[in-house]
């Protein structure tokens, strides 16, 4: 699914207008009946609704639901702020809609700035993606008010005051509970610093033409279930192990072993035909006894990993889990990627020692994937300011060394070197637990090593790993959750999607 910018929301609007055809009061009646199909399925006629305009459209939205709701016997306050902002066509369209159905109460003045008593739900229609600057004034004693009034809101489309494609620098932004949008997600919605002003958010339909969303091109896109599944490689009748890849995973030190045996696990489960774990000797009875399907290499290193063997016959190779960064480690490390001469997943303390040796990067192989979390792309790429200027040095150095970044975190983003952006919509907070991103490795090991272009190991691997935590999490709550509970459920995550 595309994600685009308000601007080229304002063009799909515009062709659906001209070319269904369907007048633009139409269109947003559309809208507004979407938004209110979602709120009536969650909130029932016996909450107090609170609705908040601004003037433009978005305000135009507001006033629509408003009318829907109160046909609906919801109990509907409604408010518009008249300020000098010219009120657009289809705002005066439906303010007239509503003559003789519910008041618009006018704030024109801070005198005039409801009270917001407890116990409504509050909808916030006072801008969408039409807003251009900072919010202040009057606006501003809005937003402080509805915030600070503990009720439950719910934005249409966006949160007031967030911008949808660059970073935020106000904190006078609506602080939804959720947000229901229209049709198209918006950037923002995927950044971690804009979370308080997004909450959980949906994507409601509102028949914009896909012929019009198909011409306005785009280097962001989510992920969703219907892409994986048509990515999914099926099992042939007479397939037997050799047909389904061969993996090598580099992984472990002593006191880290864990690392190598939740990313073997994970490896199988995601159906890897033959898995070879390469780790240090210490390492030998634990992955042996833990993992009987996995074959052991042991390393000549007792507590970490010093050499490393032919790795010719192998499709896949995965190397970082728990390895630490001894001086041999980091030799090794060093040789084997030019060794390999084929994409491979470097993860974890991989990572670490490429960015202490940024030589490695010009000798690894092209579209390597690399799977950092945030500290880890900090290391290689350097700080940031803001969440848009981190995706930024995401898309400049995955296209700058032709490699895969795949940045872990709430909607983990994968950055392919073409400067395209996939976004995760799997996944929840049970998996920030340790271990779940050696899973992570594993799974996208054994994608590749079953012939998934590396591309596509990174995305199918990113969705597959989030929806097994969600399943895990429908079982043992996200706070119980451990890594291993979520390898259980990856044969699940497969037939989920399927
Ligand atoms: N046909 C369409 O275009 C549709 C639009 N829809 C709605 O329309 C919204 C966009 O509407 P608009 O483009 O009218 O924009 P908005 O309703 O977001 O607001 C625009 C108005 O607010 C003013 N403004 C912007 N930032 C301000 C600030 N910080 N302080 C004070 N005034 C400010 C602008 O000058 C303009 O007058 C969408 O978010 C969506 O809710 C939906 O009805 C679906 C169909
Ligand atoms: N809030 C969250 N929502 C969804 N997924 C998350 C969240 N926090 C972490 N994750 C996922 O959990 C994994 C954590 O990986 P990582 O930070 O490398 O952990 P570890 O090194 O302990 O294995 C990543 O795949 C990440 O996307
Ligand atoms: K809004």
């Amino acid at each position: 699914m595309k994600i685009l910018p308000a601007g080229q929301i304002r063009n799909i609007d515009a062709y659906t207008i001209k070319n269904e055809p369907i007048r633009s009061i139409d269109l947003m009646e559309r809208a507004a009946k979407a938004f209110t199909r979602w709120f009536t399925t969650r909130f029932s006629p016996k909450y107090q609704v609170t609705v908040i305009c601004g003037t433009g459209n978005n305000g135009g939205d507001g006033l629509a639901v408003a009318r829907m709701l109160n046909e609906k016997n919801y109990k509907v306050s409604l408010y518009a702020i008249k300020k000098s902002a010219s009120a657009s066509d289809d705002f005066k369209i439906n303010e007239k809609r509503l003559e003789g159905l519910i008041h618009i109460n006018k704030i024109t003045s801070p005198g005039e700035v409801p009270e917001f008593s407890t116990g409504h739900i509050v909808i916030d229609a006072i801008f969408g993606s039409g807003l251009s600057r900072d919010v202040e004034g009057l606006y501003a004693d809005v937003i402080r008010a509805m915030n600070n009034s503990g009720n439950t809101i719910v934005s249409i489309d966006i949160a007031s005051g967030l911008f949808a494609d660059r970073h935020t620098f106000s904190d006078i932004v609506v602080k939804p509970e959720f947000t229901v949008s229209f049709q198209i997600p918006k950037l923002a919605f995927f950044m971690p610093e804009n979370s308080r002003y997004v909450g959980d958010w949906y994507i409601v339909d509102i028949g914009l033409m896909q012929e019009a969303i198909e011409k306005e091109a785009s280097d962001y896109f989510m992920l969703t279930d219907g892409f994986v599944k048509s990515e999914l490689k099926k099992r042939e009748k007479f397939a037997h192990k050799g047909t389904h890849g061969r993996a090598l995973v580099m992984a472990g030190s002593y006191g880290k072993m864990g690392a190598a045996v939740l990313c073997a696990k994970a490896a199988l489960r995601t159906g890897v035909g033959l898995l070879t774990m390469n780790i240090p000797r210490c390492g030998y009875n634990i992955m042996q006894s833990v993992v009987p399907e996995a074959m052991v290499l042991p390393d000549e290193g007792d507590h970490f990993l010093t050499s490393y063997g032919d790795v010719s016959k192998f499709d896949a190779l995965g190397i970082g889990p728990g390895i630490g960064q001894e001086q041999e480690t980091v030799y090794s490390l060093m040789q084997v990627v030019q060794a390999f001469g084929k994409p491979l997943v470097i993860d974890a303390d991989g990572l670490n020692i490429i960015a202490q040796h940024r030589e490695i990067l010009e000798v690894l192989p092209s579209k390597t994937i690399l799977t950092p979390h945030p500290k880890e792309f900090e290391r290689l790429a350097g700080k940031w300011s803001d969440d848009f200027e981190r995706l930024e040095k995401l898309v400049a150095f995955a296209s700058e060394n032709d490699v895969i970044v795949v940045l872990k975190g709430a909607h983990t983003s994968i950055a392919l070197p073409t400067g395209e952006v996939y976004f995760n919509s799997s996944g929840n907070p049970g998996m920030a637990s340790g271990g779940t991103g050696d899973v992570l490795t594993g799974m996208i090991t054994s994608l590749l090593a079953q012939g998934y272009l590396p591309e596509y190991a990174a995305k199918v691997g990113v969705y597959l790993h989030g929806v097994a935590g969600d399943l895990a999490a429908e079982v043992t709550g996200q706070i119980g959750m451990i890594a291993s509970d979520l390898i259980d459920f990856i044969p699940d995550a497969y037939q989920n999607i399927r």
